[in-house]
């Protein structure tokens, strides 16, 4: 069987993402089981290339696989400056990535860092890149799951948000329970179609300090939280479902799995109610080797779980891991 085949966008060019994509090329590790074409536009990479290549082990952009994605105002990019022309160049990456990918011209998508903020200079106003995706390829029940596997123990985090980007204050309205569902469903089907895990045990936090502590720090498990959990596990028999687990001590035993012993791993994935209270613990755990990929569409996709860095952009003292460990499980997972 052929190795698949990756677009790997180049992100926000004023961030890191030239210089950490042209870190991994150069690392032949990272192309060991797979093929890797750069969705992007090569004289920006020329620059970054002039840029470090003393100093740092850079591809060659002129040895790599380039899908030519023309941008009209490269003048305009300036490194560690994130602007209108730098967030329209990334979203015109992705775009095209995910157009050829729908026409299978690839086998599975890689997609660098971008920053919302630039989209949303450039007049593009989503989210992120995971719903420019679901928009793209048509499917409205899709989930953002991290996944990393630790350097110390070989234990694997995989940690499911239910709700992604909106501000705090409207998690509560955002949470029901037929999104708990959908989101329950979708990780249930990854874990046993991309992982092999029929019979999964996965733990699911509660909202509130100490889980509501029955009602008194929060009503949302008692009223609805629970119940729906009851349900799931009859719904799920194969599946063991933990929760509400209080969401600071939810973390204690992963942390201890992830630095000391994976026999103290409980879950073989943790389904957390918001943004922060699942990136917070995946970031302290596992900043370089986490991977942020999109669950419940028609091709994998992959990303690193870091941003655009503009503060150390052209600096040559990105690291590259994170982008090369979705690389590594985008062909995986291919
Ligand atoms: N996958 C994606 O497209 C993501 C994009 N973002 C976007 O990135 C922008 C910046 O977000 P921040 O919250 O500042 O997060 P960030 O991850 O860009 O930076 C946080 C800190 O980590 C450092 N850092 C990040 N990646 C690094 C790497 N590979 N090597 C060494 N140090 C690294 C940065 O220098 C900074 O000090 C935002 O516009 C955000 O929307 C954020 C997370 C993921
Ligand atoms: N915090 C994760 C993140 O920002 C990635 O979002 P997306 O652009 O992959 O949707």
């Amino acid at each position: 069987m052929s190795s698949p085949h990756l677009a790997l966008t180049l992100g926000d060019p004023a961030g890191i993402g030239p210089e950490i994509v042209l870190k991994a090329l150069a690392d032949p590790k990272t192309t060991q089981h797979c093929q890797v074409t750069v969705v992007g536009t090569r004289s920006l990479l020329e620059k970054t290339y002039q840029r470090l290549h003393q100093t740092t082990s850079l591809a060659n952009p002129n040895q790599i696989a380039v899908r030519e994605v023309p941008i009209s105002a490269t003048k305009e990019i300036t490194m560690g400056k994130g602007n209108a022309a730098s967030g329209a160049a990334s979203f015109a990456y992705l775009k095209t990535a995910i157009t050829d990918t729908l026409q299978g011209k690839f086998d599975g998508l890689v997609t660098s860092p971008i920053a919302k903020s630039c989209w949303k200079l450039a007049g593009h106003h989503y989210p992120g890149q995971t719903e420019v995706l679901a928009t793209m390829t048509g499917r409205d029940q899709f989930g953002m799951l991290f996944v990393a596997r630790s350097p110390h123990t070989g234990w694997t985090l995989r940690t499911l948000l239910a709700t992604t980007h909106i501000p705090l204050k409207n998690v509560p309205e955002t949470l029901t329970p037929t999104l708990m569902d959908e989101k329950l469903a979708l990780l249930i089907n990854t874990l046993k179609e991309n992982f092999g895990l029929n019979a999964p045990t996965i733990a699911i936090a509660g909202l509130n300090p100490h889980s509501g502590e029955a009602g008194q720090l929060g009503k949302e498990e008692q009223d609805w939280l629970s119940p729906w959990l009851e349900q799931a596990r009859s719904q799920y028999p194969d599946v063991k479902l933990i929760g509400l687990v209080p969401p600071d001590t939810l973390w204690v035993k992963p942390g201890l799995a992830w630095f000391q012993d994976a026999k103290q791993g409980v879950a073989d994935a943790y389904l957390a109610l918001y943004h922060d209270q699942g990136l917070i613990p995946v970031k302290l755990m596992a900043f370089e080797e986490a991977i942020n990929t999109t669950i419940g569409l028609p091709f994998i996709r992959t990303s690193p779980d870091h941003g655009t860095a503009f503060d150390i952009a052209g600096k040559g003292i990105a690291s590259y891991h994170s982008l090369q460990a979705a690389i590594t499980l985008a062909g995986e997972l291919s």
